[in-house]
């Protein structure tokens, strides 16, 4: 089942078909029942257009966006509302009249939620759930739920239970009365020892739901940190016998998975879904002239991605990190496909890969009325590609060759007798200019990638020390 397993009714209602799954939790054949006997829920969009907005989505194409989103996670959308504000109102999002206006219409269409294209603040949630009758959700929530229904690895699930759990804790509803009872001093955690649910009788259903999450989400941390450390020992064993790194990144929906399976053959699940993937997945791939490298496929990335994923995905994005170059692949077919490329690029800035080495694919020109009219100079290093009808795909094996070869560096080394795994490494990871075996050892001059590079120090020749002066 991929809910958080953390799961309790209070804290469900930021959450977005978390109930009807819940009762899947219970019983499979329910889950059943509610699914055939219920008709989708029905959600109307608000958004806020800034009369002069800096950022380059409008607020029609992230409405567009915010409806892909919710009929990935299973809802009907039957309207939406945009309002011209220079910014969002604190209180109200919209402000005070036309969220009233919003409250009647959400009334007449029988909405049973209302989704808002920002991340709302805990007031604005509040003061909107008073107003309206549907539920109350935003775009975080809605990705959130995408998320948790997607996840599969064991990471991937508690990544996720820990965004929504921190994205929930300053949302449950009723702050003000919850704070006036705490701190009860002699009557409270003495007697009761501070454990869940046994706590003194002043205490509110609140502020037991706030402890466990908290307790839940020190758990968690410390869960994700252990997996992290195993992954690190992991990608040190790879680094030693493997090959240059190759990370697919690129906005939600961009054709990454079936480019990663076109390349590789892996059947990795590619669908017309935003965030299909959610746990990356590595392959070993030969390029045109046997260069062997990995490939990984990893998560994608979305405007307005929230700050808890960013940093609850950190894990997952090493990959990205430790890669030695990224393949970005653009949905070149897109009307967005240029807002698209710089979002993801804004986002590999913030996870400090901007400076990576990059490889375009300009994917889905199958859908191109005139793939000429591409213009291949936007974007670094770009190929037109179609991942589906498996065009282009020889020239980029082309490209990615290229590109490593230009980010290796030229070495000269000799390798003593007994380090043969370092001779072959180089034959199998760099391109080798000149081999010869000398009395110390085997000399090596050619080029290697510069992750592997520290691997060679000790045995760097005299003469390209002295060059390095
Ligand atoms: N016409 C066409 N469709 C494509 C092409 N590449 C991918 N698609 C379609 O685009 C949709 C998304 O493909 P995915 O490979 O799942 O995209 P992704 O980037 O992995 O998406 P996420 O994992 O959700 O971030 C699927 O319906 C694919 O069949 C292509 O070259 N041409
Ligand atoms: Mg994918």
């Amino acid at each position: 089942m991929l809910l958080p397993r953390f799961w309790d009714s209070s804290i469900s209602r930021a959450g977005f078909l978390s109930t009807r799954l819940e009762v899947a939790t219970a019983n499979r054949e329910r889950l059943h029942y509610t699914h055939t006997r219920t008709r989708p829920e029905q959600a109307l969009l608000v958004a806020v257009e800034a009369d002069e907005h800096d950022g380059m989505w409008s607020a029609e194409d992230s409405l567009t966006e915010l409806t892909a989103l919710a009929q990935t996670a299973g809802a009907l959308v039957v309207g939406s509302l945009v309002q011209r504000l220079p910014h969002p109102d604190p209180l109200t999002y919209l402000g005070k009249g036309r969220a009233q206006e919003l409250a009647d219409l959400e009334k007449q269409l029988h909405c049973d939620l209302v989704i808002f294209d920002d991340e709302l603040t805990p007031t604005q949630q509040h003061t909107l759930e008073k107003m309206l009758h549907a539920r109350v959700i935003d775009r975080t929530a809605l990705i959130l739920d995408i998320f948790a229904r997607r996840a599969l690895s064991r990471e991937g699930r508690l990544q996720v239970e820990l965004a929504q759990l921190e994205y929930r804790l300053p949302r449950l509803a009723g702050n003000n009365l919850a704070l006036s009872r705490q701190g009860g001093g002699s009557r409270g955690v003495g007697a009761a020892g501070g454990a869940i649910g046994i706590r003194g009788p002043g205490e509110t259903k609140l502020e037991v739901d706030r402890r466990r999450i908290r307790r839940r989400v020190a758990e968690l941390r410390e869960e994700i940190e252990q997996i992290r450390m195993q992954r690190a020992v992991q990608r040190r064993q790879r680094i030693t016998r493997s090959m240059p790194h190759v990370a697919v990144v690129g906005y939600t929906n961009a054709g990454k998975s079936t480019l990663f399976n076109a390349l590789t053959a892996a059947g990795v699940l590619a669908e017309n879904k935003l965030f299909a993937t959610l746990d990356p997945i590595t392959r070993h791939l030969v390029l045109p002239g046997n260069q062997e490298i990995l490939l990984s496929d990893t998560v994608g990335f979305i405007q307005k991605l929230p700050t808890h994923l960013i940093a609850a995905f950190r894990a997952t994005l090493e990959e990205v990190l430790n890669a030695d170059i990224l393949l970005e692949v653009v949905d070149a077919s897109h009307v967005n496909a240029i807002e698209q490329s710089v979002t993801v690029n804004m986002l590999l800035d913030e996870l400090g890969a901007g400076e990576k080495p990059r490889v375009t694919v300009l994917n889905k020109v199958d859908l191109l009325d005139d793939p000429t009219d591409l213009d291949l100079t936007l974007y670094p290093n770009a190929v037109p590609v179609s991942a589906r009808e498996g065009q282009g795909l020889e020239a980029l094996g082309d490209m990615i060759a290229t590109v490593l070869a230009t980010h290796m560096g030229t070495v000269e080394v000799v390798i003593p007798f007994d380090r043969g795994d370092l001779v072959e490494l180089f034959h199998r990871r760099g391109y080798v200019e000149h081999m010869e075996y000398q009395t110390q050892g085997t000399l090596l001059i050619g080029r290697l990638p510069r992750s592997i590079a520290a691997f060679y120090r000790p045995f760097v020749t005299t003469f390209q020390r002295e060059l390095a002066y």
